[in-house]
């Protein structure tokens, strides 16, 4: 039977090998406009990828007939290998177990019981800042959103030495990872020369580190209602509570994924305001008239609508998960195409930011696609910054809490230009800017 699925030989991966490892976006995008919105890819040896930037067949995948696919081993088994089962890299019952017990700890009124705490650690990490003096925003981005996440779970314990050494062993099995999926013929290399050795013993120490911490909060007699009080408080349905080596997983795996992506979002918002000093002014408007009220921070964030609107559309340009996949666990359908049990469906999440059925002049940065009188209807079949159904982002308000604050706290303060000539991207694990060199003047 015939899928009606169109094909990308082999031969033409082989032929663009060299330019796919170093950015496969403009491949991508190439296919979609020869192709149309779904393609498969011939990987050789019987192998195969269905692309995608049919929006109905991401929320198909991803919301509608969920229950027929699961993750790649890519984003489990692979991405487990150094920061342990948990969440995002869990299948099956037991992500669902995990999921029914972690939930409660991200809801909007539990996250506003840690609000004070992330937005000191945003005034803290942006007093850093040197003004007038040009310089790469990236890394205090990066120490910003590793902070926030590890201030929020571990609000009293006296950890500034501790958490650096968590982000540096963070980051260096997040960069390792990326080299052994990139370059998987150098896996028996990696393996001799002692690299792979070398990561599994940092990430040893970390959960080393964490055990340490859990410990003591344990026997601790204080409640200090942080994410780490409230993760020891969550009960299965037996009334059990994750044993130490669960929870150390799932905060791993908090670090992982609430990090980088939050901290490319924070860059590329910046660097699109710098690019458009019109939106930027508008967003000061909006920040300084609120703070003469000296306001606290959770109505900061439910007033800083356009600042909101603002980071929404920054991530519909440079979506932080520019992708993600799903294997089909049956035989199933989607409209005309047949997708047979076992194929792995990529999902880009990038083109359909930009797709330009679904987006009016869809390269522009224009926050107001997302103003409040506006129905969501419009846009939300064809926006996924956070994913879609039942694995959407745990932490998408924690994210966006944490990045009206930090936004609306920096443009407050500094006139923000640009010391580049236009974004550049480099497409990793997910997606980050590649020269984010900005100058800061007081205001
Ligand atoms: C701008 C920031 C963020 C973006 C763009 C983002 C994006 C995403 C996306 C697209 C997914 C779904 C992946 C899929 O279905 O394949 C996801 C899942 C997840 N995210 Fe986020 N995320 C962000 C911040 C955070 C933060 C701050 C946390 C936690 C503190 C977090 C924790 C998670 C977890 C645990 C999952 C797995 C959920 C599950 O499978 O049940 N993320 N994120």
């Amino acid at each position: 039977m015939s899928d009606m699925i169109p094909e990308v030989s082999f031969f033409e991966v082989l032929r663009n090998a060299s330019r796919i490892l170093k950015n496969p976006l403009p491949f991508h995008h190439k296919n979609f406009e020869k192709h149309g919105d779904i393609f498969r890819v011939n990987l050789g040896f019987g192998q195969s990828v269905i692309f995608t930037r049919d929006a109905g067949l991401a929320k198909h995948t991803l919301q509608k007939h969920h229950r027929n696919y699961r993750k790649s081993e890519l984003q489990t088994r692979d991405l487990a290998k150094y920061i342990g089962e948990g969440l995002l890299t869990a299948d099956g019952e037991k992500w669902l177990e995990q999921r029914r017990l972690i939930q409660p700890a991200f809801h909007k009124k539990k996250l506003e019981e840690i609000i004070v705490t992330i937005k000191s650690v945003v005034v803290a990490e942006l007093s850093k800042i040197k003004p007038n003096k040009t310089f790469n925003i990236y890394p205090l981005m990066g120490d910003l959103a590793f902070q926030v996440v590890a201030k929020s779970l571990f609000s009293y314990t006296d950890t500034k030495n501790i958490i650096s050494r968590l982000q540096y062993i963070t980051e260096t099995a997040q960069k390792s990872l990326i080299k052994e999926i990139r370059q998987p013929y150098k896996r028996w290399w990696f393996h001799l020369n002692g690299k792979i050795k070398g990561t599994l013993r940092l990430t040893q120490e970390a959960r080393d580190i964490l055990n340490g911490i859990i410990e003591e909060r344990k026997n601790s007699k204080e409640k200090y209602n942080d994410l780490l009080d409230m993760l020891l408080e969550a009960r299965y349905e037996d009334g059990s509570a994750m044993d130490n080596e669960q929870l150390i997983d799932e905060i791993l795996i908090l670090f992982t994924a609430g990090h980088e992506t939050t901290s490319n979002a924070l860059t590329f918002t910046l660097l699109l305001l710098a690019n458009h000093p019109e939106i930027q002014e508008k967003v000061y408007q909006e920040v300084s008239d609120m703070f003469s009220s000296d306001i606290s921070a959770i109505e900061q964030i439910a007033k800083y609508q356009y600042t909101k609107q603002c980071i929404e559309e920054s991530m519909r340009l440079y979506p932080p998960a520019y992708f993600s996949d799903r294997v089909a666990i049956e035989d199933d359908m989607y409209k005309d195409f047949f997708l047979k049990k076992g194929t792995t469906i990529l999902i880009s999440f990038f083109e359909i930011h930009k797709h330009k059925d679904l987006w009016k002049d869809p390269l522009s940065f224009n926050p107001d696609r997302f103003a409040p009188e506006i129905d969501k209807k419009e846009y939300s079949d064809s926006y996924f910054p956070f994913g879609a159904g039942p694995r959407m982002c745990i932490g998408n308000n924690f994210a966006m809490y944490e990045m009206v604050l930090a936004i609306s706290e920096l443009v407050r303060k500094y006139k923000i230009t640009p010391s580049f000539n236009t974004i550049e991207i480099k497409p990793l694990i997910t997606l980050k800017p590649k020269n984010a060199l900005l100058s800061l003047t007081l205001r």
